[in-house]
């Protein structure tokens, strides 16, 4: 037995024992969590040495990652206790993690629908973010689960799988739209203008490989090269992942206190220090780039009003990423006593980031005449606590079905766009994931 497999059976014997004792002390079907603290275990290797075990032990699915775009909250679930079609509202000690598909209405994604949160079975979280030495696991318990069920699935788990660089081979790539049928639907919405101020289009790039992709190896691949962004993958069936590094946080909720942001706005990085700065500049003084952000600040603005949040805008600065920058409004908002994440999600969620203005019409726009289904694309995903909840905007994602992948991208249309300038955005949006999928780095 080698060492890694040796310090795994240590913890899971201990974790095991801890459960027995919960046990005797709470009963076979206890009503408050269990959590225990341990030596770091890496996340995305333990995830990913669950490939082969969810074959034997289905109820290790959901396998989900998580981690906030600060990176003070890491985690990785398996199982789940609750599975809810609706937004739940949390008390004391349950968590859920899960989404919402861009919008209701049309055609669902096979294993992501409308809405779906579960509170997992097992959680393994990072506990002092700082060090990286402790982690704590978290066994959920709702009154209704077994303690034996949980020792039963803690005993199929795996020894972490170490990563590996991403090796298949590309194939093929289709965009959907097209770039001439892309020209045509910009001028459509530009046709459009007058009831639509501002509509999100987007594409569909589907890239398929000569193997199968491991979606653990290709998480850890994106998250180095994307930093301060959110990370995570969402897998409910061996079929197929949703996953994501959105820079775009719809809302972080502590308490009563929110905070969110009017991201909009889109510049390529230079080739050196000068041009970036350059461009950096004429980001924060470009006619159009002002008018796609400012709709979506004066959207979450008014929609916070609405539910009598007091609510306050920094100056815009600059995110930049590996590829793309981003002009950026902070927002804050003190919320009533009486809003619960429900209402925000409902208020929030699609924004003008995504969506368009007027909101219906601009959903309706893009469900006529977008040849694809967005699915979870440009959806909501995060987690509900009693007391802190953060959602992102599924932007920069992609759906993973064993050896093809298809990357999502989209561009804010206003007046002032251009067809051409627009699909060229669309790239640079995808060019951090791409760049790892075509081995160019
Ligand atoms: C819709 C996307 O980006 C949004 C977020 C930042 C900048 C955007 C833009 O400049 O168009 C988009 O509104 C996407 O990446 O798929
Ligand atoms: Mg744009």
């Amino acid at each position: 037995m080698n060492q890694d497999t040796y310090q795994f059976q240590l913890i899971q014997d201990e974790l095991i024992q801890q459960l027995q004792s919960f046990s005797i002390a709470h009963g076979q079907y206890p009503d408050k969590n269990l959590n225990v603290v341990i030596n770091a275990i890496p996340l995305l290797p333990l995830l990913k040495g669950q490939n082969i075990a969810i074959e034997q032990d289905p109820n290790l699915l959901p396998r989900i990652y998580w981690q906030n775009k600060e990176q003070n909250k890491t985690l990785a679930s398996f199982g789940a206790i609750e599975k809810l079609d609706h937004i739940p509202k949390a008390t004391n000690d349950e968590f859920y993690l899960g989404g919402l598909a861009f919008q209701q209405q049309g055609e669902q994604w096979q294993d992501f629908p409308a809405t779906l949160f579960i509170r997992p079975l097992i959680v393994f979280q990072v506990l002092q973010q700082t060090s990286q030495q402790e982690y704590k696991v978290i066994f959920h318990f709702n009154g209704r689960n077994s303690v034996q069920a949980s020792i039963n699935t803690l005993k199929s788990l795996n020894i972490p799988h170490p990563l590996a660089p991403f090796t298949p081979q590309l194939l093929t790539r289709q965009d959907t739209p097209n770039k001439d049928q892309w020209a045509d639907l910009v001028e459509l919405a530009i046709e459009y203008k007058a009831l639509l101020p501002k509509v999100v289009l987007s594409r569909q790039t589907e890239v398929c490989f000569d193997a199968p992709i491991d979606t653990w190896d290709m998480m850890a691949l994106w998250q180095q090269a994307n930093p301060n962004s959110f990370h995570y993958l969402l897998q409910f069936s061996s079929q197929r992942s949703f996953m994501s590094c959105s820079p775009e946080r719809l809302f972080l909720r502590q308490q009563q206190q929110i905070t969110t942001e009017a991201l909009a706005g889109t510049i390529n990085r230079g080739r050196d220090q000068r041009e970036d700065e350059l461009l950096l500049q004429s980001l924060l003084n470009h006619k159009k780039i002002d008018r796609e952000n400012h709709i979506v600040q004066e959207f979450i603005v008014a929609n916070l009003k609405q539910l009598k949040a007091q609510v306050t805008c920094s100056p815009a600065h600059v995110m930049q990423l590996q590829n793309v920058q981003h002009l950026c409004v902070p927002i804050k908002a003190q919320l009533t006593k009486d809003t619960q994440d429900s209402h925000l999600l409902h208020k929030l969620h699609p924004t003008p980031a995504v969506g368009g203005i007027p909101k219906l019409p601009a959903l309706q726009f893009i469900n006529d005449n977008e040849p694809y289904n967005r699915g979870w694309y440009a959806g909501a995903v995060g987690c509900i606590s009693e007391h802190e909840s953060d959602f992102s905007v599924a932007i920069r994602s992609a759906l993973v079905s064993e050896n093809c992948i298809k990357l999502f991208a989209g561009a804010g249309i206003v007046t002032g766009s251009i067809a051409e300038q627009e699909w060229q955005e669309l790239d640079n949006k995808i060019q951090t994931i791409l760049t790892i999928l075509y081995r160019l780095y």
